[in-house]
């Protein structure tokens, strides 16, 4: 037997009865001509099935681990910490190599809700990882939004006990809710009115309807009906109402929002009785979107660029509408850090976080 770090030990053990044990180091297979390379991996738990694979490398004994106190394997430690963080609406995949995937178990899209200072603290331990989707990300069905990794091979089991307490910790402050978890999208029919005269009178194809369709049904609502109007106020305001009689979810207004003498449409919302949250949005591009309420129904006007853009200020509001999440000034003024989306944040994939 020798000692290992952290006290743990190696022992030499008939492979016979090494089922459920934890290799010491990597084995190699060598068949000449066709391979070389690492057949176990240290740290893998033996198998039954692994049994004859080993004795065909020759291998009558292997060292194992042998945990000291107060030590976990990296699964059962990566297992812990996705058990402690398991909530309704997730699950979690078997450890492997270290690592648990934490995965959205609801059969619609869902809306990421975390808690950043939950995770910076599980991270400052050490040791351990805990890497999620930021906040407000959207989540499709059986898609994954955090992982836990445990770095070295064993890890000593206060670290994940520290990580148990500060889940627990932020359970009992927030009604049992965990820092990790998901707002079901719930299924809008959603009313658009598109403006623009030179949509109305049929001198250009409307290509926002195709574009705001395919978005809100990437997120499983509908665009129940889409009307027209010229850049007229008072057309637009007597649009709006129709809408608003119609009961929709939510009112979409599109053209018309930037500075043109034929844009009326922020105006036009006003005019029909919204309460504007706030009419420009500190994101680019989709900076001249404007949020609003009408009788509490979510109201925006979307600027041109979401016709146009692959991801806007709208891709990143309507999920959180959707959740059922109120919009206020604030939600607004926070997306200007981070709300830079320009041809190279697309190319490393930082605008892509959300479909
Ligand atoms: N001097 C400034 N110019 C612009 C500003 C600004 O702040 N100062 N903002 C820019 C930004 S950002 C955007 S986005 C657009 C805003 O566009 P609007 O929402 O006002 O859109 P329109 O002026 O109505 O149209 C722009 C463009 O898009 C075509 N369009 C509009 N609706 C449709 C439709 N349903 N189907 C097909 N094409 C449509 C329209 O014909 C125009 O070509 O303004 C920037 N400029
Ligand atoms: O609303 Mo505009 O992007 O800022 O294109």
């Amino acid at each position: 037997m020798s000692e290992g770090k952290q006290g743990t030990l190696l022992k030499e053990v008939p492979v016979r009865e090494a089922v459920g044990l934890v290799l010491a180091h990597d084995l190699t297979q060598i068949i000449p001509g066709q391979f070389k390379g690492r057949l176990f991996k240290k740290g893998h738990v033996v198998a039954e099935s692994d049994i004859p694979k080993l004795l065909d490398i020759g291998k009558e004994h292997i060292y194992i681990l042998e945990l000291g106190d107060g030590e976990l394997h990296e699964d059962d430690a990566a297992g812990r910490m996705a058990l402690a963080l398991k909530d309704d609406g997730l699950l979690l995949t078997e450890p492997h190599e270290g690592k648990v995937a934490v995965k959205s178990a609801l059969d619609v899209p869902a809306l990421a809700v975390i808690e950043p200072d939950v995770v910076h603290a599980i991270n400052e331990l050490g040791e351990i990882a805990l890497a999620t989707l930021r906040t407000h990300a959207v989540v499709m069905p059986g898609g994954q939004l955090a992982a836990t990794r445990v770095i070295p091979l064993v890890v000593p089991e206060a670290k994940v006990a520290a990580v148990e307490e500060l889940v627990a910790e932020y359970r009992e402050l927030h009604g049992g809710r965990g820092p990790i978890g998901l707002k079901p999208l719930r299924k809008f029919r959603i009313g658009m009115l598109t403006t623009g005269g030179e949509v109305f009178s049929g001198r250009i194809e409307d290509r926002f309807g195709p574009a705001v369709r395919r978005i809100v049904e990437s997120l499983g609502s509908e665009i129940a009906e889409q009307r027209f109007s010229p850049d007229d106020r008072q057309t637009i305001v007597k649009e709006i109402h129709y809408l608003r009689q119609q009961s929709y979810d939510m009112i979409v207004v599109t053209g018309g929002m930037s500075v043109d003498p034929d844009d009326r449409t922020p105006a036009a919302i006003a005019e029909a009785g919204a309460r504007i949250v706030n009419y420009g949005t500190p994101m680019l591009p989709g900076s001249m979107l404007l949020m609003g309420y009408l009788d509490g129904i979510p109201i925006m006007g979307l600027p041109g660029c979401v016709m146009h853009d692959p991801y806007t200020s709208f891709n990143a509001l309507l999920p959180r509408i959707l959740a059922g999440d109120v919009i206020d000034r604030r939600d607004i003024v926070t997306m200007g850090y981070g709300g830079l989306l320009t041809a190279q944040t697309w190319e490393t994939g930082i605008g892509k976080r959300q479909p």
